[in-house]
C-alpha cells in the first residue's frame, strides 16, 4: 500500500489542476465517510482508484457513499478500464458501442452513448457467442472471444449450394459446426451471416430471402439454440471495416457482388450489381495460363495456393507486361514453382474480363454503375454515404486490388465524386464478415437487441424476422 501511495503522490504532484478528470465526483465528495482515508484528498483517492482493476473498484464503491459517488460518477475511470482491456482494438470497440447501437432496426439508446461504467459492466457479462460465416465456397466458424475463426471447410464440396438449402442439409451443416466446436447449442447465442443472394427487389427474390431466413431460424431453434443474430454478409464486412454506410465489393466464390449499404441497410432500390466471376474463375484462369506456358502441377489445389502466394493486380497492365515479374515459391511436398507474367495476368480478368473469355461487366464498371444509382436515389448529395468502398472476400486480399480499382474509377467517374472516394482493402478479406460478426456480438447490448429468441420466434414467426431483418 505504501508503494502504491508513493506512486499516487508522484502522479498527483506531477498533474496540472486543469487536467482533472473527476470534477463531477469531487463536487460530490463529502468527508467523514471514509474512516482513516478521510485524511486523503479526493484527488489522491481518485488517483488510487485509477490504479485498481475493475473488481476492486466495485468492491471499493461499496465502502461508503463518497467512494461510491467517485466511482460511479467518474466515467473516465471506466473509460480507462475499457481502453486498457481492449488495447489496440479500442477504436473498434468505440465504433461498435456508438455507431452499431444506433443502427435501425436496433436503435437502443436514443439519447446517445450509455455511461462507460454501464458499457463496461454489460460487456463483462456478455456470453461468448458462436459465429458462423457460411460462404458459398468456404465456411468460417468459431467463437466471439477469439480473434480469428477456429476452423473452416469447403462448403461447396460438402453441402453444395448453401444459398438455397433444404431443411435437412442445413441441419447437417449446423450440426457439423457445433460438433467441431464441441459447443452445446443451448448455451450461447449464435451469429450467422446470411449470404448475398436473391439480391434484387422482385417478389421472387424477396420471397426467397424470407424463406432462407425462416428455414435457417427453424433449423437452429430446433437444435436448441437460445438466440440467433442473422446479418447479411456484406453488412458484416462493412461493420468490420468500421463503417455503417458505403459500398461493399464482395469478391465471392463464383460471383462478385457490389452492395450499397446505408446505415446498415442494403439499398436494394439502388440495386446490387452482380458480376459472374469470383475466386474460382481467377484460379481457373491461372490454371489455363500455367498450362499454356508449360508450367506443370499435379492438381488445382496447387494453383489455388500459388494464386494466394504469388498473384497480384497490376497498376498498369501494359507496362507490367514489359517488366520482369518472375517470382518463386516453395509449396510443401510439391517443390518449387516459378511464375512470371501469370502472376498479374490471372487477376486482370477482373478489370478486363474478355482476356479470360468472360462476357461479364468489369469490376470498375459494376462499381461505377452502383455509384451512379446511389447518386440517383440520394436527395441530399452533400451526404455522399456511398463514398467508401470496402473490398471483401478472400480474393480482395490480392495486393494492388484497391489501388487499381480506385485508379480505374477515377477515370470513369466525374471528378466531384471520384475525388472523395476511399477504397478500404482488408488484410484478410476471407475473414472480414466473420470479424464483423465478432464485433457485433461483443456490443454491450448485443443479446437484447440484435438477437431473436426462440420464444419470440415461436410467438411471432415470420413477423419478428421481418421486423428485425436489417437488410
Ligand atoms: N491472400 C489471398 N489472395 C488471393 N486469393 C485468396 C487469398 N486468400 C483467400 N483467397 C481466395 O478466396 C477464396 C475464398 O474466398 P471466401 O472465403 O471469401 O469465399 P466465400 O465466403 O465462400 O464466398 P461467397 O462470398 O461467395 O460466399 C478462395 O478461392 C481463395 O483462394
Amino acid at each position: 500500500m505504501s508503494r502504491l501511495l508513493r506512486r499516487v503522490w508522484g502522479s498527483v504532484v506531477a498533474r496540472s489542476p486543469s487536467a482533472s478528470l473527476y470534477n463531477d465526483a469531487a463536487a460530490e465528495w463529502q468527508p467523514g465517510q471514509g474512516g482513516p482515508f478521510d485524511r486523503l484528498s479526493p484527488d489522491i483517492i481518485y488517483s488510487i482508484f485509477k490504479l485498481l482493476p475493475a473488481h476492486d473498484l466495485v468492491a471499493a464503491s461499496l465502502v461508503c457513499k463518497a467512494w461510491f459517488s467517485i466511482i460511479s460518477s467518474s466515467d473516465a475511470l471506466w473509460h480507462d478500464l475499457l481502453v486498457t482491456k481492449a488495447g489496440s482494438a479500442w477504436p473498434l470497440v468505440l465504433f461498435a458501442e456508438t455507431s452499431l447501437r444506433a443502427l435501425p432496426p436496433f436503435i437502443t439508446c436514443e439519447d446517445g452513448l450509455h455511461s462507460f461504467q454501464h458499457i463496461y459492466g454489460a460487456r463483462q457479462q456478455l456470453p461468448c457467442s458462436v459465429i458462423i460465416d457460411g460462404g458459398s465456397g468456404y465456411c468460417k466458424y468459431g467463437w466471439s472471444n477469439f480473434d480469428r475463426p477456429s476452423g473452416r471447410f469447403p462448403t461447396f464440396l460438402a453441402y453444395g449450394n448453401i444459398e438455397n438449402p433444404m431443411y435437412n442439409s442445413l441441419m447437417d451443416f449446423f450440426t457439423t459446426i457445433y460438433e467441431r466446436l464441441a459447443a452445446k447449442p443451448s448455451l450461447q447465442p449464435v451469429v450467422i451471416s446470411t449470404p448475398i443472394c436473391h439480391y434484387d427487389e422482385t417478389e421472387v427474390a424477396t420471397a426467397a430471402r424470407r424463406n432462407l431466413r425462416h428455414v435457417t431460424h427453424k433449423v437452429l431453434f430446433s437444435m436448441g439454440v437460445k438466440a440467433i443474430c442473422a446479418v447479411d454478409q456484406a453488412v458484416l464486412a462493412l461493420i468490420a471495416a468500421k463503417q455503417t454506410s458505403g459500398i461493399v465489393v464482395n469478391i465471392g466464390f463464383q460471383l462478385t457482388s457490389v452492395v450499397p449499404i446505408r446505415h446498415g441497410k442494403i439499398m436494394r432500390n439502388a440495386g446490387v450489381e452482380v458480376i459472374g466471376q469470383g475466386a474460382l474463375q481467377l484460379t481457373a484462369h491461372l490454371c489455363e495460363l500455367m498450362q499454356q506456358n508449360g508450367i506443370s502441377f499435379d492438381n488445382i489445389t496447387i494453383v489455388k495456393a500459388l494464386k494466394e502466394r504469388l498473384c497480384y493486380v497490376a497498376q498498369d497492365y501494359d507496362a507490367e507486361l514489359s517488366r520482369n515479374t518472375e517470382a518463386t515459391c516453395i509449396l510443401n511436398n510439391q517443390g518449387e514453382f516459378k511464375l512470371s507474367h501469370e502472376r498479374f495476368m490471372a487477376c486482370e480478368i477482373m478489370f478486363q474480363p474478355y482476356l479470360g473469355g468472360l462476357r461479364t461487366m468489369s469490376l470498375q464498371q459494376a462499381v461505377a454503375l452502383c455509384i451512379e444509382h446511389c447518386v440517383q436515389i440520394t436527395d441530399d448529395v452533400d451526404i455522399p454515404w456511398f463514398n467508401t468502398i470496402v473490398l471483401a472476400g478472400g480474393s480482395s486480399s490480392l495486393p494492388g486490388l484497391g489501388e487499381r480499382l480506385k485508379k480505374e474509377l477515377r477515370k470513369m467517374l466525374p471528378h466531384q465524386i471520384s475525388q472523395n472516394l476511399t477504397v478500404i482493402s482488408p488484410t484478410n478479406g476471407a475473414e472480414l464478415a466473420w470479424s464483423g460478426a465478432k464485433l457485433l456480438s461483443n456490443v454491450s447490448c448485443f443479446e437484447e437487441t440484435w438477437c431473436i429468441k426462440k420464444k419470440e420466434f415461436i410467438k411471432h414467426g415470420q413477423k419478428i424476422l421481418d421486423a428485425k431483418a436489417c437488410s
